[in-house]
């Protein structure tokens, strides 16, 4: 049965001057792919929450038959208990839940959408992400297990761990956590007071927090959910502290799910958002476990317990570089959500005139709202392509590194450092627009804008907090400059600080040139870059040390840093469009929406841009 579309969606929709296949296609990878993201979750969704006949089901499977060659795997379990045991209850709205029954909720979805990813096979992380969507809108229980708890075994763990560990979390025999932040400390990691103490005699260690702002605090599931840790701690061994290394902890039991002797777990309550995350507390009271639970892919401590240094110590922190492509990737993918409904909700709202008498029109015709909506269309689109150029340039640079070559490890950090706190800054501005721009609609939970902020903002603070993430960038990019100002070979990614000159060709009555924009904010961070250099330098001329002279410099430092971000979102936007092979119509209108992007964000950073002329 067609769902009836609404007259005016549909009228604006008639109007497209493209194809919108073709930027679907390409904004999910192809054909392939988008057939792939669209069939699964309305295939279970099928499953889930119609009365299903036998022959419904039969027409299921017979139109799977004709992708025989995708879902070979697939086992369709048509008395599957799940989907049984869901259509009974089928699904509930948390919106009107206690934050107790939102957990059960999503716990209870969660559940049956990993029953079903193993029964279905689904090997690909971006299918598991869609599938998993579509049934835990909201903050997913498992988070942590998904992404960091597996990532920390892939990259931290020997190959023997890996084979030990990862098949009992691929398979939930057991349910992890990442447990690093503390009462007392989130972003200063060698802050951290919680330690791991090598017991030679019975070739243990023992997990202590010996202070109240030692607790572990926050970690996602660590409230309820995790039975097993991986855990960061000060690695104590013949009475030398060597650094932060990562552990695998059991915490409660496998099959009674209580708390294990010496750990004391919780939820430590209400939040902002991620009402149905579990973020807990821990504390450990000499915990012991074997010299075998330390993660040893890059340091070690041997029986006698000789700790055996990374070649670089930084190797420890690369789940949280992982992690971070995949916050700057969904950003943009958070924010393509929320002006999606904002722009539909444009189409079919009729509100005031334009001319007296002319009837109500729809207040997608104003250009203030246009203005509101057309950007954030505009950043979604610069968020996830820059996003897709951030990711080519991870993944060749961790292939190096996976080969021991970490000359890329620095640029890495920094761009995933500057990208993180830029998207999710722009994002979380961008979704509050889309918010206010539905008028009250938009303050309803039913509109799903007001979760997408309360959820999603948190990614601002959490894996590096954002002010701290441009900090961290700003210290490359200092390096860059000072590289530069003594004539030195730069990194391919900042040799821009060498080259960089303003000879625009545009003037004002001409439309644009693409390749003037590109100079432009390629200028403006090289001057902003540049001014935040003379400033740090400044500090050290007046007589500051060089930790002193930083904090001087370090609102400079910030806008450095994001100003690096922009310029890399708007070349990786415009170079994309460009070379995406698109129909004219289609890259015209990309093209268009590519200046817009760059012309609004020089509006809203016209000091910088004034001021390098
Ligand atoms: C809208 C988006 C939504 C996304 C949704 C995704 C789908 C949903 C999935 C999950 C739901 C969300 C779950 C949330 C999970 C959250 C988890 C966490 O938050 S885990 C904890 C994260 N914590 C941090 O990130 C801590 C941040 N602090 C640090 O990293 C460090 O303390 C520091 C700030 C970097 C400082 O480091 P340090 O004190 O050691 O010294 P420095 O002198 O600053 O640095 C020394 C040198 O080391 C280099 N360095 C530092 N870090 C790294 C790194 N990661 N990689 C490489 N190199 C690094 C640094 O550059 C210095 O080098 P030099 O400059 O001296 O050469
Ligand atoms: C929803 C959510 C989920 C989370 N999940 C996890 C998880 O699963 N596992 C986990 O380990 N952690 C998790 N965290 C914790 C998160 O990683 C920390 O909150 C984050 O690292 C920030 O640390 P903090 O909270 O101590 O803030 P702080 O670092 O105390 O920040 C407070 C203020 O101090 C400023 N500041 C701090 N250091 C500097 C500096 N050097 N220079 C300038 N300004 C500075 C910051 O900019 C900020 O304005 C989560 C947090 C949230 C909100």
């Amino acid at each position: 049965m067609g769902k009836s579309v609404n007259p005016d969606l549909a009228k604006a929709r008639s109007q497209a001057t493209f194809d919108p296949a073709n930027l679907t296609n390409y904004l999910y990878g192809g054909p392939e792919k988008l057939r792939r993201k669209r069939y699964l979750p309305a295939f279970v969704f099928k499953e889930l929450c119609t009365e299903m006949s036998l022959t419904d089901l039969c027409l299921i499977f017979l139109g799977l038959l004709t992708h025989v060659s995708d879902y070979l795997g697939l086992t369709l379990s048509i008395e599957n208990m799940a989907a049984k045991e869901y259509k009974e209850e089928g699904f509930k709205s948390t919106d009107d839940m206690s934050r107790e029954e939102a957990y059960e909720e999503s716990m209870r979805r969660a559940v049956y959408t990993n029953k079903r990813v193993l029964q279905l096979n689904l090997q690909d992380q971006e299918e598991q992400y869609y599938f998993r969507e579509i049934f835990v809108p909201g903050a997913n229980p498992f988070a942590l297990h998904y992404v960091m708890f597996k990532d920390a075994i892939n990259t931290q763990g020997t190959e023997d761990q890996i084979q030990k560990w990862l098949p009992l979390a691929e398979t939930y025999a057991v349910t992890g956590t990442y447990a690093q932040t503390e009462l007392g400390h989130g972003t200063f990691l060698r802050g951290l007071e919680t330690t791991a103490e090598y017991d030679v005699q019975r070739e243990e260690f023992i997990l202590n927090t010996p202070t109240i702002t030692s607790s572990k605090f926050w970690p996602g599931a660590l409230g309820k959910t995790a039975n097993v840790a991986i855990l960061n701690a000060k690695l104590i061994t013949k009475g030398r502290n060597c650094g932060m290394q990562s552990f695998w902890v059991p915490l409660r039991h496998l099959e009674t799910h209580q708390p294990l002797p010496g750990i004391t777990v919780g939820d430590i309550g209400p939040k902002f958002g991620y009402h149905t995350s579990d973020n807990g507390f821990l504390q450990l009271n000499r915990v012991r476990i074997p010299r075998e639970n330390m993660l040893m892919r890059y340091s070690k401590v041997l029986q006698d317990g000789t700790f055996v240094p990374p070649e670089n110590d930084r190797l420890v922190y690369v789940p949280m570089t992982q992690f971070r492509f995949v916050v700057i990737g969904r950003s943009g993918w958070t924010l393509a959500k929320a002006v999606t409904v904002a722009t539909r909700y444009s189409a079919v709202r009729r509100q005031s005139e334009i001319t007296p008498g002319g009837g109500e029109v729809q207040i997608l015709d104003f250009q203030t709202q246009q203005h509101k909506l057309f950007t954030q269309i505009a950043s979604a689109y610069a968020m996830i392509i820059a996003a897709k150029a951030a990711k080519d340039l991870y993944d060749s640079a961790f292939s190096k590194m996976e080969k021991g070559n970490l000359e890329d490890l620095p640029m890495l950090h920094a761009l995933t450092s500057s990208m993180k706190a830029f998207n999710t800054w722009e994002m979380a501005t961008g979704v509050e627009q889309c918010r206010m721009a539905c008028g009250g609609h938009g303050y309803l939970l039913a509109s799903g804008i007001p979760q997408m902020y309360t959820d999603m903002v948190s990614a601002c603070t959490y894996e590096g907090e954002n002010t701290v993430m441009c900090l961290q960038a700003a210290r490359f990019l200092n390096k860059c400059q000072e590289a530069a100002n003594k004539g030195e070979r730069l990194p391919q990614l900042t040799r821009f600080l060498q080259t960089s000159r303003l000879n625009i060709s545009s003037s004002l009555d001409q439309d644009v040139d693409l390749n003037d924009i590109i100079a432009a904010y390629e200028f403006r961070a090289a001057t902003v870059i540049s001014e935040a250099n003379a400033r740090l330098n400044a500090g050290l001329a007046m007589g500051k040390s060089q930790s002193e002279a930083w904090n001087y410099a370090s609102q400079l430092l910030v806008k450095a840093a994001l100003a690096f971000s922009h310029w890399f979102t708007v070349r990786a936007l415009i170079e994309n469009m460009r070379g995406a092979g698109f129909d004219n119509s289609t890259e015209t209108l990309l093209l268009q929406l590519a200046k817009l992007y760059a012309l609004d964000g020089m509006l809203r950073y016209s000091g910088d841009f004034r001021k390098v002329g």
